[in-house]
């Protein structure tokens, strides 16, 4: 398939997607999240392919919602075509995701990289929510999810002010799981997600949706959704081979099933 706003390429069992709109700080318009869904829904459906690696230029993980395509929309444009609401479809994705951030994420590329399973950043990474400065607020998960990673009081201030946050705070507030050197960042989120890869892939996806759950339910609905999946991963070859690997000292060989 060919793509106009993305790169998409495979490496063994990890799936690469680099957002390729350089001239507009990698700003995301409806082609390209048309695109990125795309892309995302054929790695889900790829059974040789166990983690993908989301990541943007040395400059701009992403700029934001693309600003040109939204200054003349009305309040029905808007409302009509559910504006955004496609959005949500990247964050369902059944496989694990790393968004592997440099530079600018902004508005909606900093929402984009939340909607992954984790951040990795460069040092050089700026993460913020500046939409007021343009007269709306976040709209695809900004108040939501950055509130759940870094708590009212940053949050509040980051979608009131529009001031941005480093890596090194962002680390220290939660947003991010590692800050590493620009020059390493995909590297190091490749082989982070090789790793994960060499897992076996049902048992990752299913330890992602219990995570999730942790977003969206009580602690007692969390922790009973966690104990079914947990008894069904006995039902895998998986679990067998990896505890006999254990057992008998050796690498456990997964076959994803
Ligand atoms: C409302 C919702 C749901 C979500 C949103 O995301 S709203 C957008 C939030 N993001 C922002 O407000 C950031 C906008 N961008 C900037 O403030 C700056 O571009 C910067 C601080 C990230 C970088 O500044 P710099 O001086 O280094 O680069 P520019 O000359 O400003 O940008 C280069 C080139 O990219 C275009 N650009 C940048 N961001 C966007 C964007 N979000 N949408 C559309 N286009 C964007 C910028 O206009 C310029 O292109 P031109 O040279 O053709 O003007």
């Amino acid at each position: 398939m060919s793509y106009e706003t993305i790169i998409v390429e495979t490496h063994g069992r990890v799936g690469l997607v680099r957002l390729n709109r350089p001239q507009a700080l990698n700003a995301l318009n409806s082609t390209l999240i048309g695109e990125l869904d795309r892309a995302l829904d054929g790695f889900d459906k790829d059974a040789g392919i166990g983690c993908v690696v989301l990541t943007g230029s040395e400059k701009a993980f992403a700029a934001g919602a693309d600003i040109k395509e939204m200054q003349s929309l009305s309040f029905p444009d808007t409302y009509l075509d559910d504006f955004i609401t496609s959005w949500d479809r990247i964050g369902h994705k059944r496989k694990p995701i790393v968004a592997a951030v440099a530079g600018f994420a902004l508005g909606g590329g900093c929402e984009l990289a939340m909607m992954c399973d984790f951040i990795l950043a460069a040092d050089t990474a700026k993460f913020g929510q500046p939409e007021i400065k343009l007269g709306v607020m976040p709209g695809a998960g900004g108040t939501q999810r950055l509130t759940r990673f870094v708590g009212k009081a940053k949050a509040m201030e980051m979608c009131l002010t529009g001031r941005m946050m480093d890596a090194s705070e962002a680390e220290r507030a939660g947003l991010v799981s590692r800050v590493v050197p620009a020059a390493e960042l995909v590297d190091e989120a490749m082989k982070v997600a090789a790793q994960i890869a060499g897992m076996s892939l049902p048992i990752a996806m299913m330890t992602k949706e219990s995570v999730n759950r942790a977003y969206e339910t009580t602690l007692a609905e969390g922790i009973r959704f966690e104990r079914r999946v947990f008894h069904a991963m006995f039902a895998t070859r998986d679990q067998k081979e990896g505890m006999t690997a254990f057992v008998e000292k050796r690498k456990p060989d997964f076959s994803h099933g």
